[in-house]
């Protein structure tokens, strides 16, 4: 492991009795892999962040790299605080901070000052190919357009070797097409500089664009660090699959039945599912199971129907809101061509992979 972050707790001086903003969180990075930490406003992304950088101090726990700790408190109370500017490590703010009277050439060469004046330029020249923009050297960030600027930052910040990069919301003053496509340059110019990198968003499409691992925070604490695939199909927590995806959950039932147990939904019996629960994992067999928006397929021939309530059109497909007759709510990607109005009903049925179940929330 490379970065390693153990039980870390952070908490706000003036809060002694108030939950901790980071309470008990551990997540490894390997060399070269990327992560992303996610969550709601104040769930303690970029206080972890900041601890990590040593711009915070951490009341319990660990906070190593490459085995050396930059930040430990161990049981006896004894301490370890690395100053930041002894980390090695970089960051990329969501504002840039360009130095607006230097050049991106100079802004580039800020944190090498050490370095001789060959080296330096070649230094320069390499981080702004390696961000393709080169051409732009003599210019200053505010003739730069935002997606530039924050290239031109994170070259800055590439620029001194830094073991870890940590990067909080870096394209969150992007619009949102930019900010895509960026993530997808950002990730690739990361790979290419084999960089182990931390990235703090709230932006889903933003996690998996850029992460290996993604971690969902709620509360101070990590919930799941998991790769995107996992979050989606394989939610550890209720927060979790609320928070990744559009999907809702509805009351279901695990029976046994002759093939194996089923989950019966109002939707019909979802069978032949991989790693379906046994009806005993629940009292009664009663539980919730998550139906996501790509779990449910448009058929007319359906007898399953379904009343549109709302529709949100996303280009390639609508997102439609339903309401079945017994009265549960369920999500639809349906192909944009399937233009239906509100109101109309349609038929509908599941088409689940991935079976996830939660006890009943009145249970749980
Ligand atoms: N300097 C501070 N002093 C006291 N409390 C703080 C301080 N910074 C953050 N907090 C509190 O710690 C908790 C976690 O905040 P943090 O900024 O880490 O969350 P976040 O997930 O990054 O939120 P956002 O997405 O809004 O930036 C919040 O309850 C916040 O109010």
């Amino acid at each position: 492991m490379f970065l390693e972050i153990e039980h870390v707790v952070i908490r706000y001086p003036g809060s002694a009795t108030a939950r901790a903003a980071v309470e008990s969180v551990s997540l490894t990075l390997q060399p070269g892999e990327i992560g992303v930490l996610i969550g709601p406003s104040g769930c303690g992304k970029t206080s972890l962040l900041r601890a990590i950088a040593g711009l915070e101090r951490i009341e319990s726990g660990r906070v190593a790299i490459g085995g050396q700790a930059l930040s430990a408190v161990s049981p006896q109370g004894e301490r370890v605080h690395l100053p930041p500017e002894r980390r090695q490590i970089g960051m990329v703010f969501q504002d840039y901070a360009l130095f607006p009277h230097l050049s991106v050439a100079d802004n580039v060469a800020f944190g090498i000052a050490h370095l001789g004046r060959q080296d330096r330029q070649r230094r320069v020249t390499e981080m702004l190919d390696l961000v393709g923009l080169g051409s732009v050297a003599e210019r200053y960030p505010h003739q730069l357009s935002g997606g530039q600027q924050q290239r031109i930052a994170l070259a800055r910040a590439l620029a001194p070797q830094p073991r870890l990069l940590l990067l909080d919301e870096p394209f969150s003053n992007l619009d949102v097409d930019l900010r895509e496509r960026l993530a997808q340059e950002v990730r690739a110019i990361l790979k290419q500089a084999s960089t182990t990198a931390l990235l703090v968003t709230h932006d889903q499409m933003e996690a998996f664009a850029v992460g290996d691992v993604i971690g969902v925070m709620q509360h101070g604490r990590l919930e799941q660090w998991d790769d995107a695939y996992h979050l989606y199909h394989r939610p550890a927590t209720r927060f979790v699959a609320d928070f990744i995806g559009h999907g809702v959950f509805t009351p279901a039932q695990i029976v046994s039945a002759a093939d194996g147990p089923v989950v019966r939904t109002p939707l019909g019996d979802l069978a032949d599912i991989a790693e379906c629960p046994l009806p005993n994992a629940y009292p009664g067999g009663e539980c919730e199971v998550l139906l996501r928006a790509d779990d449910i397929v448009h058929d007319d021939a359906s007898p399953v129907k379904a009343r549109i309530e709302r529709k949100a059109f996303r280009g390639s497909e609508f997102l439609y809101t339903l309401r079945l007759a017994s009265g549960e709510q369920v999500l639809a990607h349906v192909p944009s061509h399937h233009d239906h109005s509100l109101g109309e009903w349609i038929g509908i049925r599941p088409e689940v992979d991935h079976v996830v179940t939660f006890p009943r929330e009145a249970a749980a």
